[in-house]
């Protein structure tokens, strides 16, 4: 995690005046701020250059939109926004009266209902609609935007564009890159860094779009040339009450409001509905490899636009990941690969090419770029990352359900000893999860490790109990299916093989234990965390990087190895 004070900003801008931004927008003017009849009228003479909705991150020239929030209402900080050189604020009608009560200098007080549901708009508008001048891609869906997006970027670069990349990871525009707080950012931080992009002429933008973006209107003002919809499964019901609610937010994006057209993989029922309640151009794309356990193969392939097919696993000599067929209904196929492991990067690096090709891109020039560029292959930092041998050691963001059920499937194949899981549950999130991730953990690997995750406000051993609960449970359950009279534990309709179930924590001993101790023909798969490096413990941020603790652990090991003369 970052401080909010990281953010890109324009070094040129176009200056506006209060007074165009209240009459664009049909805002009020506060009396008890500056504004008309007060002489010279003060909206005439304010110029607004750029515009912030965290005081933390004000500089002069600012409009200070003051929104209201869960935790707190922005209006608070006015003053001290004020201060580092707000010309002007933005809020609701409670805001105006917090501006006046905490006595700041008096600036205009600019007043609507719904500030966050103008912020995209006005952003957009100070800024001179930055996205109007790149080539848009926005990608959604719980599982597969970071990796997909980072394919975008790879597939447009490979083509000649100068690409721009906003998610999870981090921010890049041009040749300047800034890690991520949010996977979506706020609306002034994300036209800010569009405008900055357009400074540094860049052509194309990969982004991801979070469900929370689209509730809470970080990307209004913005219409996506193409938007992609990967999958849908249990994640964030903290904030979406429900899947259904979850699903309409996403929904959101293929609407005329957001994208001008869109891509929806359609290997689950989620994706389906999507392609029919969209109100924009959709295109249907179907892998028909199995990469998701409730695939209903033959109703989602069939009328789909775009369907992959021919998958195979590369040889050895090719590298890991997996070659396909990208095929249109009307003839067109593109022969690729990708190296990143798993069917369900095949969905990713299917869904990324189709959206190129939805945007007009010719499927011949897409080809000969993929050809000079070895394929849809970039390393995404924490997504299946191997970070070493013997064990083999592969570091991936998998931390819902869903996504580590396929990650763990997706190592199966190519391990020759135990797969082995370590990984733990985030507190203060979706607590419906942590029983089904112990479930798959249990029946995708041979080893689960059961440790923290971002503990957040929680006590860590109460989500790790309630994690070992739901693996537990899932193992009575297949034990139960054994058949009476079944020998030596032959199962029917369980998993093949009973799973070893440990705790451990804190997570770094975890992952170096588990790693010391696993023999050289084991996988070990350390979930949930990926790119991230930092562990928020009660509200206290502590080092911790997945991959640098595997690093050490493999460095001991191996030294140890080598001690034994083995
Ligand atoms: C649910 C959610 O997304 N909440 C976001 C929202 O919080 P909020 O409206 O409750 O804000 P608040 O903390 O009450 O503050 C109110 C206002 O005062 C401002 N403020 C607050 C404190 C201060 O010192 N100065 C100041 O100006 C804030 O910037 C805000 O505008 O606005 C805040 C300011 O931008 C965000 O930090 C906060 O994200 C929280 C931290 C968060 O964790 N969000 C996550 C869940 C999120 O958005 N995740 C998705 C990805 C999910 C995924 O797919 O994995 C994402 O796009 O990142
Ligand atoms: N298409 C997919 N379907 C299911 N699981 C996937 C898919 N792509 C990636 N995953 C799994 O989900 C994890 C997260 O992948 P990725 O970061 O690309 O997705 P994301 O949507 O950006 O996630 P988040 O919003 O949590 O950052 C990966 O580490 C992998 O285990």
């Amino acid at each position: 995690m970052t401080s909010p004070i990281d953010r890109l900003r324009p070094a040129t801008s176009v200056h506006r005046t209060a007074r165009d931004l209240v009459t664009t927008f049909g805002l009020d003017v506060d009396a008890r701020g500056t504004g008309t009849g007060q002489g010279a009228d003060a909206l005439e003479t304010t110029e607004i250059w750029s515009v912030a909705s965290d005081n933390r991150v004000v500089t002069e020239g600012d409009l200070f939109v003051a929104l209201p929030g869960a935790g707190t209402h922005g209006a608070r900080f006015a003053r001290d926004a004020i201060s580092r050189g707000a010309r002007a604020v933005l809020t609701d009608p409670q805001g105006a009266r917090l501006v006046a009560e905490t006595g700041a200098p008096r600036v205009p007080v600019l007043v609507t209902e719904d500030p966050r549901g103008v912020l995209g708009h006005v952003a957009a508008w100070v800024y001179g609609e930055p996205a109007t001048q790149l080539t848009t891609f926005a990608v959604t869906g719980t599982n597969g935007k970071t990796t997909t997006t980072y394919l975008l970027d790879h597939l447009l670069r490979a083509l000649g564009w100068k690409g721009g990349l906003i998610g999870t990871v981090e921010m890049r525009s041009g040749d300047r890159v800034l890690p991520s707080r949010l996977t979506t950012p706020e609306a002034a931080d994300l036209q800010a860094l569009l405008a900055t992009m357009r400074e540094d002429g860049v052509s194309t933008l990969a982004m991801e779009v979070s469900s929370h973006a689209l509730s809470l209107h970080r990307v209004d003002g913005i219409v996506f040339d193409v938007a992609g919809f990967t999958n849908l499964s249990q994640d964030h019901l903290d904030f979406h009450g429900d899947l259904q609610e979850y699903f309409d937010a996403k929904a959101a994006l293929f609407t005329p409001q957001h994208a001008r057209r869109g891509v929806v993989v359609v290997d689950d029922a989620w994706g389906r509905r999507l392609a029919e309640v969209a109100t924009i151009p959709v295109a249907t794309l179907a892998v028909t490899t199995g990469t998701r356990g409730d695939l209903d193969a033959p109703a989602a392939t069939e009328g789909a636009d775009w369907t992959v097919s021919d998958v195979r696993a590369l040889d050895a000599a090719e590298g890991t990941g997996s070659g396909f067929v990208l095929r249109h209904r009307d003839g067109r196929e593109l022969r690729t690969s990708t190296a990143l492991p798993g069917g369900f990067n095949v969905a990713n690096a299917a869904l990324a090419l189709t959206m190129v090709l939805e945007a007009g891109a010719d499927l011949r020039d897409v080809q000969v770029a993929l050809e000079a560029a070895g394929g849809v292959s970039t390393q995404v930092p924490g997504r299946m990352e191997v970070v070493g041998s013997s064990p083999r050691v592969v570091v991936d963001f998998a931390h819902n359900t869903d996504a580590l059920s396929l990650a763990l499937a997706a190592l199966r194949p190519t391990t020759t000893g135990r797969l082995v899981v370590v990984f733990g549950a985030t507190g203060d999130r979706d607590k419906g999860k942590r029983p089904s991730m112990g479930a798959v953990a249990v029946e995708g690997a041979d080893v689960v490790v059961v440790t923290d995750d971002d503990p957040h406000g929680e006590d860590p051993a109460a989500i790790r109990a309630e994690v070992l609960a739901g693996a537990r449970a899932a193992q009575q359950a297949a034990a139960a299916r054994v058949e009476p009279g079944a020998v030596d534990g032959v199962r029917h309709g369980g998993p093949a093989r009973a799973a070893t179930l440990v705790e451990i924590a804190p997570r770094a001993t975890a992952i170096r234990d588990t790693i010391l101790e696993a023999d050289a023909q084991d996988t070990v798969l350390v979930a949930g965390r990926g790119h991230e490096v930092w562990q928020e413990i009660a509200g206290v941020d502590h080092a911790l990087d997945d991959r640098v603790e595997a690093r050490a652990a493999l460095a001991a090991r191996h030294e140890t190895t080598k001690e034994h003369g083995e």
